[in-house]
């Protein structure tokens, strides 16, 4: 499943972050690539374990906590220390697939990477390319979303960024491991989940369906979870 999560960042909150990693170290990005990524990949990448990338990281778990579209879409067990990335004009990122499994090096930190984010930092105006196109059966998914906005996909598809032709394509990209691994069960829980908030709007939370449906998605979750 593919999901946007609107406002995950204000824009005053876009600017400080912005400001922040702006005055950063930036490194070439195939820093932290696998094997394959390493051929495609063309960026620049704020320096993992910087102060800059350490505090900004910080202030995106935060927003990401807040954030109730991303928890029920995601449901996250653990999130990798976000990344930053930016691509220039004629920076591109090939098609590549996620490593499976993360390490944070010289710590006991890993996670199997279920699903990927890209937290877009620029606005969609001021560059130009730098779409995230991600494949799956039903085709290719072009993303480009306002500043503050994310995108969710699962780590198993195939994804690349088009080339930048014109400005600065910044973002904060991340994996995480989720409580439900299959991409799958996530969807159909996710899909209750927002169907029982919309009935609960129109029918109150005491409803009888409301109730039967609520039991029914912790039971499924209660059945898929790892914890
Ligand atoms: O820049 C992006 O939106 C995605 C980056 C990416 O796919 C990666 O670093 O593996
Ligand atoms: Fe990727």
């Amino acid at each position: 499943m593919m999901l946007e999560i609107p406002e995950v960042l204000s824009k005053h909150e876009v600017r400080s972050l912005r400001a922040l990693i702006d005055a950063g170290d930036w490194v070439d990005g195939n820093e932290t690539s696998g094997h394959q990524s390493r051929l495609a990949k063309n960026n620049e990448q704020l320096a993992q374990g910087s102060d800059a990338a350490r505090q900004a990281g910080e202030a995106v778990i935060a927003a990401l906590n807040r954030t109730p579209l991303f928890i029920a879409g995601a449901l996250p067990r653990n999130v990798f220390p976000p990344l930053f990335n930016r691509y220039g004009k004629g920076q591109t990122f090939g098609a590549h697939v996620d490593n499976s499994i993360r390490a944070l090096a010289g710590t006991e930190f890993r996670i199997r990477a279920d699903l990927s984010c890209t937290l877009f930092l620029e606005e969609p105006e001021l560059y130009e390319g730098g779409e995230l196109v991600v494949e799956d059966l039903f085709g290719e998914h072009r993303v480009k979303l306002p500043a503050g906005h994310a995108v969710l996909y699962p780590s198993s598809s195939v994804h690349r960024v088009t080339p930048v032709t014109r400005g600065c394509r910044v973002a904060s990209f991340f994996w995480m491991q989720s409580m439900v691994r299959d991409d799958f069960s996530r969807e159909q829980l996710f899909r209750l989940d927002t169907t029982i908030q919309r009935l609960s709007a129109e029918k109150g939370g005491e409803d009888r369906s409301v109730i039967e449906l609520t039991s029914l998605y912790h039971n499924l979750l209660r059945r898929w979870a790892d914890i």
